[in-house]
């Protein structure tokens, strides 16, 4: 028993002298991700091989690293998924991704795995980052780096190739939503419901969540005028979609919503929307110590026993309600706001993301529930 011991211990050293030869053999650029408290972790680089400065977040999630990389309300950050092994599935088809690139401004993991295996993957992850210059290192000890986060609060950082080295970032300063919405109106599906969606970085499965549901889907930019006379169009009904960075950077998007409630135009705000509808309406939203990034967010049901498993992806919240809103959902693990509903008008946002991917189904219904709110406005208006 006491030989096996002995000898496991030392494979287990023979095998990670073998992975250092690898890297070695392989010419892995060696690099670190710096914390603006001085923090260093070493790694190795498997992406594109170049610095970059950002905002250091993690992601508890197990699954979901194309979808999460692809969500435009990462933009700016550099994202550590705490799940140990990162590139074991490869990266599918753009059909399956969250937008249109990679938004992630770096990647971190403690292994990453360059021999995927699954039917729907085309490419490696580091091909991926590569092709999409998007710079990526394995650290190892992402569960430190996790803990240096969840006690001293999300902070800047810099990924950090050899001796080059740059400036901090912080991406919370900039509208990030610019840079990511749509440029141009589009024009999708058909039915007898119109809705805007207000596209401030807008996930796939919104886009998706809302034709399934045979809507005629109007994709605008952040900061196009619905209200203006001559380049509008009829809608029933408005969706403001997730997005990058500080709420309190997108001004235009909270005017053009603040129009919206006075005319009592049904609308539904998803994470970021959720944030500028509270904006809008007279709430205010705080930056929270470390942000809620995973799919099992447990949000309770304001006045029920209901909870519902969500994936989240936010740094914000709503910390003060708007006159006339009640809460609608409470996170169960921290009590932060999760959602809320207008007493009597059709105004309706959550922090979580009801169009999952990746992520349980559970509050897919938010959608049904709006679009059956719209219909009752529609019809009452005539
Ligand atoms: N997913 C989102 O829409 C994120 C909203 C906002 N950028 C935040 O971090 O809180």
């Amino acid at each position: 028993m006491q030989q096996n011991m002995v000898d496991r211990t030392f494979l287990v050293a023979e095998n990670l002298a073998d992975l250092s030869r690898f890297a070695l053999d392989t010419g892995a650029r060696r690099g670190k991700l710096v914390l603006e408290d001085g923090t260093i972790f070493e790694g190795t680089s498997f992406g594109y091989e170049a610095s970059i400065a950002g905002e250091v977040v993690f992601c508890t999630g197990m699954v979901g690293y194309p979808e999460a990389m692809t969500d435009a309300s990462y933009g700016g950050q550099i994202l550590a998924m705490t799940y140990p092994l990162i590139g074991n599935y490869g990266v599918p088809q753009s059909e399956h991704w969250e937008g249109e690139r990679i938004h992630i401004a770096g990647l971190i993991v403690s292994d990453y795995i360059d021999t995927p295996s699954h039917a729907q993957s085309v490419m490696s992850l580091r091909s991926w980052l590569q092709q999409q210059q998007v710079p990526a290192l394995e650290i190892k000890d992402t569960r430190l780096l996790t803990r240096h986060i969840r006690t001293h609060g999300t902070m800047l950082g810099k990924i950090v190739l050899d001796d080059e080295d740059l400036p901090f970032y912080d991406p919370n300063l900039d509208n990030l939503v610019a840079s990511v919405s749509c440029r141009q109106v589009e024009r999708l599906g058909e039915g007898d419901l119109t809705i805007a969606l207000i596209d401030c970085g807008t996930k796939h499965n919104i886009v998706r969540s809302l034709l399934r549901r045979n809507v005629r889907l109007v994709r605008v930019p952040w900061d196009y005028n619905l209200f203006d006379q001559a380049s509008t169009f009829e809608f029933d009904g408005i969706v403001i979609s997730n997005g990058p960075g500080d709420p309190k950077t997108v001004q235009k998007t909270i005017q053009t919503i603040q129009i919206a409630l006075e005319r009592a135009v049904p609308m539904l705000g998803i994470c970021l929307g959720h944030q500028l509808l509270a904006l809008a309406a007279g709430g205010d939203t705080y930056k929270m110590k470390f942000g809620h990034r995973s799919q099992n967010q447990p949000c309770l049901l304001n006045d029920s026993k209901r909870c519902f498993i969500t994936t989240q992806n936010h740094g914000f919240a709503v910390g003060t309600l708007p006159p006339g809103f009640a809460p609608w959902f409470i996170n169960g693990n921290d009590g932060t706001n999760e959602g809320m509903i207008h007493h009597e008008l059709p105004f309706f946002s959550v922090q979580f993301h009801p169009e999952a991917r990746p992520g349980p189904m559970d509050t897919d219904w938010i959608f049904d529930h709006f679009l059956a709110r719209v219909r009752i406005e529609k019809e009452a208006r005539g």
